[in-house]
């Protein structure tokens, strides 16, 4: 009972912040991302009666206790769905460069829920898979799809209405993702505790979730125009509002660095030299710049000239998960 599934990471171009159910974690807002090329990880799965604990490896390293907690507790969902206690060995690698700031669990569980499901025989629509992948990490249930997909939050308490569905494929639209890595030595607040804290403290969560939804209707009809300065607008702003509700928490906190900063003044001047390029963040200190091919090197050229800069990954819009041969 072995299988393999490959998934690549997303970049939110609409925000998931905030989950109004810790436990299954349910959203308080639907979200929309963009699956990428460059990134993903692979995971293989064994279940086995001759297993007496789970095991994981990750990057060819014994996880730690807190790490195996995690991993143990999505296994037990996909035991119970299955009705089969047996344990497992994972065996995941990371293609993901940690430094560069992109959530790793995304691709992560996005590839252990589509790998376990298969070894254990579990039979599951991808529906079902992105509901499974969104117990370990929220994002992590729009990696099931690749090319530009929408998390809806669902209103239902059991989360019985909350997966992600595919808006348009990765070879409908080409677009550029330049992922800006600066150089910083902050310790960042993790995206489960700062959007814990923000929910619970901040005065400015209720503006967030009073705007996200129309941003996130403004987002989808740019995808299927394949309107890119009407998302690229939304999706700054969007960015922008998320991160705005981090400077009422108590204790405040910013994910920004002044190099965050630099980057996305000059992705304004790009604008205003007429290079159409758009930032996002997430909770770090990295800047994801969208732009068009035919922008792609100059927007690079540009980059490159900042200091701050340490280094650019060039990605373009990815797949969904795949299985792999054992
Ligand atoms: O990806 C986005 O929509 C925006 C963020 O990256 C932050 F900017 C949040 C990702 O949160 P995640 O790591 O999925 O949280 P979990 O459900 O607590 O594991």
């Amino acid at each position: 009972m072995k299988a393999t599934a490959k998934a690549h990471t997303n970049i939110a171009l609409i925000k998931y912040w905030g989950k109004r159910d810790e436990q299954l974690f349910l959203p308080t807002n639907s979200s929309l991302s963009v699956t990428l090329d460059k990134f993903y990880t692979e995971t293989s799965v064994h279940f086995s009666p001759d297993f007496h604990a789970d095991r994981f490896i990750l990057n060819d390293q014994q996880a730690d206790p807190k790490e195996m907690e995690k991993i143990t507790t999505f296994l037990d969902r996909i035991r119970n769905l299955s009705g089969k206690s047996l344990y497992a060995t994972i065996d995941s690698k990371n293609y993901v460069p940690t430094a560069a700031g992109f959530a790793s669990s995304a691709s992560g569980f996005a590839a252990l829920a589509a790998a376990a499901t298969k070894a254990i025989g579990l039979d599951v629509d991808y529906r079902q898979l992105s509901q499974i992948a969104r117990q370990g990490s929220g994002s992590a249930s729009r990696s099931i799809y690749g090319g530009y997909v929408e998390w809806q939050k669902g209103e239902k308490a059991d989360g019985s209405d909350c997966y992600a569905l595919p808006i348009i494929s990765e070879q409908d639209w080409d677009i550029r993702v330049l992922s800006v890595e600066v150089t910083t030595k902050a310790k960042k607040v993790l995206s489960r505790e700062g959007m814990k804290r923000t929910v619970e403290t901040s005065p400015f969560y209720s503006g967030w979730l009073e705007a996200v939804e129309k941003d996130l209707i403004t987002a989808r009809d740019a995808i299927k125009e394949k309107d890119f300065e009407k998302l690229g607008h939304v999706v700054e702003a969007n960015a922008l509002k998320m991160h705005a509700t981090t400077l009422g928490a108590n204790p405040p906190f910013m994910y920004w660095q002044s190099a965050t900063v630099e980057v996305m003044q000059e992705v304004e001047e790009l604008r205003a030299a007429g290079i159409e390029a758009y930032f996002t963040i997430d909770a770090g200190p990295n800047v994801k710049v969208l732009c068009q091919p035919k922008d792609e090197h100059a927007v690079r050229d540009k980059l490159s000239l900042l200091t701050v800069v340490r280094e650019i990954h060039h990605c373009r819009p990815g797949p969904g998960i795949t299985y792999l041969p054992i």
